[in-house]
């Protein structure tokens, strides 16, 4: 029996299972052997990353959001629209059968923006191109997923994304030897000690060290065992709002982490690149050199999700060894609280912040007190603002 098949069975017998306090062991049990079985299938060939052909896009710009969503939702269309790339669009499933990369101009930055083949019911099971397109998608920074708002499929499931949603509070250890040590620092409801080992059991870990921060579920405790869940922000993105009524439209509306749009008649599109730029949580960093203005068309671009916003980080994106020869920096802007503030290594920064690195040995340019006279100066430099000039 192919695993395709051995998944269907599991997934047969848990449906006509009851859930009650007799049956939950043999129900988390049963969710285990179905998560083991799906790594199994999405596990990408020996010697490849699991992309795949016509998948392995280079990254590119300051971030990278993938879209994903069933057959002919309008994925490609939006890809045009935001980015003028031509992605093929048509009334047929399935017109779109590889990645086509896109780039946003939004904001400074450079946003690359994949469009991708529709998925459907089973690419948890590898199904269609249903691997290629959850490995392309955890190459990404967010999703958007588009959806038909004419229509009440639902949302395609994937068994690698966790959307929305943060890791869940378990420490899990592996050990060579020790047997399992259980505990909890809260009142667990949904998973006893039993049921715990019965899980590890299942993925024949004898020896290990389970400490609950929350009250978790099985699918998390599986989750976190399995280790590789991305947990990653994800926009519903409701198109073909043109062919809705305006009452469905403002339920769509409503709902958390949605947008919604129309690719045919333009609509909502800025509200959408908003959502999306600031679902990103890029933090634009200007620099300035001493006694010049900074160069507001070309900022450091740093992101909280990856690799941080402190000053250091902030560095090390400029040069590798910049960091042992700065003595402090300057830092106008909403991170700060002065205006300059004489900030350290470890200050973390805030998007549309202007640095001025002083480096050891370096007189700082205009002296003290100079700044005094500006305490009554906007602390944020906003678009607007970034015409006026900065003293130092
Ligand atoms: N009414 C309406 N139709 C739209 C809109 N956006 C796209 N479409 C139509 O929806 C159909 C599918 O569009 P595509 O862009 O090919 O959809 P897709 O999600 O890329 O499809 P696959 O690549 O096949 O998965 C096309 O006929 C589009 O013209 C919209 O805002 N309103
Ligand atoms: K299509
Ligand atoms: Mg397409």
């Amino acid at each position: 029996m192919g695993i395709v098949e051995r998944i269907k069975e599991i997934e047969f017998e848990m449906g006509r299972t009851q859930k009650n306090k007799a049956t939950e062991y043999h129900l988390g049990q049963l969710k285990a052997k179905i998560a083991k079985l799906r790594t199994q299938l999405l596990e990408p060939p020996k010697g490849t990353t699991g992309a795949g052909e016509g998948f392995e896009v280079t990254k590119f710009g300051h971030g990278r959001v993938a879209l994903i969503g069933f057959p002919s939702v309008g994925k490609s269309t939006l890809l045009t629209l935001l980015t003028g790339t031509r992605s093929e669009a048509a009334s047929y499933e399935f017109t779109t059968l590889t990645c086509i990369p896109g780039i946003i101009h939004y904001n400074d930055t450079k946003i690359q923006l994949l469009d991708l083949p529709g998925i459907i019911e089973g690419a948890s099971e590898g199904k269609g191109r249903g691997r290629q397109v959850i490995a392309v998608s955890k190459s990404s920074d967010i999703v958007l997923m588009v959806l038909d708002a004419s229509k009440s499929e639902g949302h395609p499931g994937s068994c690698y994304l966790r959307l929305n949603k943060k890791p869940p509070h378990i420490y899990f250890r592996k050990k060579k030897t020790g047997g399992i040590s259980f505990n909890s620092t809260v009142a667990l409801t949904h998973v006893d000690e039993k049921l715990c080992y019965q899980i590890l059991h299942e993925y024949k870990i004898h020896n290990a060290e389970v400490l609950f921060r929350e009250d978790s579920t099985v699918d998390d405790l599986i989750d976190v065992i399995e280790g590789n869940r991305k947990y990653m922000k994800c926009i519903y993105v409701y198109n073909k709002i043109d062919v809705v009524g305006i009452d469905d439209v403002d339920v769509l509306a409503r709902q958390p982490n949605s947008v919604v749009i129309s690719c045919n008649l333009k609509l909502n599109l800025d509200r959408l690149l908003a959502s999306m730029w600031e679902a990103m949580g890029l933090v634009r960093v200007y620099t300035k050199p001493q006694g010049q203005q900074p160069d507001f068309t070309d900022p450091v671009v740093l992101s909280t999700d990856r690799g941080g916003c402190t000053v250091e980080d902030f560095c090390n994106h400029i040069h590798r060894n910049l960091l042992k020869e700065v003595k402090y920096v300057l830092v106008w802007g909403t991170s700060a609280r002065h205006y300059p503030q004489h900030c350290g290594i470890s200050h973390t920064l805030s998007d549309e912040d202007v640095v001025q690195i002083v480096k050891k040995k370096e007189k700082e340019e205009g002296g003290r007190g100079r700044f005094k006279s500006h305490s009554n100066a906007p602390t944020r430099i906003s678009d607007r603002e970034k015409k006026a000039p900065l003293k130092q």
